[in-house]
């Protein structure tokens, strides 16, 4: 294990951390205060003492979508499409003009369905990148297959561009650039019937807690990277929802599974990417403080959230 990783994507070490305090994609209140949690927590610091140099930048600052959230279907069958919409659109062009820049982004949310947004502004910088998608959901229903109709499920399908005549207006902006080969998933154990069809049917790599019980946590990165990133050269990104990582560790999120990676297999994930000197973006997202039960549950789970980027970003444990 190397000391200081090389990021070929970001020789220059520079880092912006984008909040996204935004819990329209499902219905639960509360993972909005994620980035103000971590961001308390000193991550800016832990970012920077890593050797970067970090910004902090707020696209949703002034705006008032959260005040506009229903918790009615619309005729698509998904809820609150236009503020997802537009508060995707301005993550969407804070993370772009990062990248443009030369910036590493890591996005802190907020629910995850910013994803569409984060992942569709890594393929327009370079579309040759491939996306690690670490959750306990595939987060791809599309608006015909979601029982829930909250639109932190769907993120994937819109990148992709799965059921397109199927979505709502709002998002006809969204460039699906993504390819089902590029893009593989760690820590499922929740899948809805829709989504495994889809899963089926895209070929897209998946591995579940199965999977890692079978292989070990050490193998499924390998085995995800082959697939997705067979010479290591692609940029990648990492969009990791905390609920991956077991309830027991991470208790304060809005959709808990039980069964899910130990803490040290989810960190080992974020330190796996970073030896492979290609992150080139990454989310942290679903980090609800207020369905804490404890003050240890919040410390715990933003603990983890600080650390899985601290370890994407090039912590080592020597
Ligand atoms: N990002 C998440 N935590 N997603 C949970 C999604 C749960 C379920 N599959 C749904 O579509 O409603
Ligand atoms: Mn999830
Ligand atoms: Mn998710």
């Amino acid at each position: 294990m190397t000391d200081t990783i090389e990021y070929k994507f970001h020789p220059s070490k520079k880092a912006a951390i984008i909040t996204a305090p935004f819990s329209g994609g499902q219905p639960k209140g509360g993972v909005e205060l994620g980035p103000e949690y971590i961001l308390n927590a000193g991550f800016e610091k832990q970012i920077s003492s890593l050797g970067w140099t970090t910004q902090v930048k707020s696209p949703l600052e002034g705006t008032n979508y959260e005040s506009l959230k229903t918790n009615e279907k619309d005729k698509y069958g998904v809820k609150n499409a236009q503020i997802v919409s537009e508060c995707c659109k301005r993550i969407h062009d804070s993370v772009y003009s990062s990248l443009e820049a030369g910036e590493l982004p890591i996005t802190i949310g907020g629910d995850h369905s910013i994803g569409t947004a984060t992942v569709s502004a890594a393929l327009e910088h370079n579309e040759d990148t491939c996306v690690l998608w670490i959750d306990a959901h595939a987060d791809i229903n599309t608006p015909l297959t979601t029982e829930s109709g909250n639109l932190h499920g769907c993120p994937i399908s819109f990148i992709l561009g799965i059921d397109k005549e199927s979505y709502p207006p709002e998002f006809s902006w969204v460039p699906a650039k993504l390819k089902a080969n590029k893009l593989a998933f760690i820590g499922l154990r929740d899948v809805d019937d829709g989504e495994k069809k889809i899963l089926r049917e895209h070929k897209i790599p998946s591995f579940s807690m199965y999977h890692v019980d079978k292989y070990g946590i050490g193998k499924v990165v390998e085995m995800a990277l082959d697939k997705v990133n067979p010479e290591r050269k692609s940029p990648i990104h990492l969009s990791y929802d905390v609920d991956a990582i077991d309830p027991s560790f991470v208790p304060a999120t809005g959709t808990r599974v039980e069964g899910g990676l130990s803490l040290r297999e989810g960190l080992f994930i974020a330190e796996e990417v970073a030896q492979t000197g290609l992150l080139s973006s990454m989310d942290i997202v679903e980090t609800n403080p207020l369905l804490a039960e404890t003050e240890e549950h919040i410390l715990d789970t933003v603990s983890a959230a600080c650390a899985i980027g601290r370890c994407a970003m090039g912590q080592t444990l020597l």
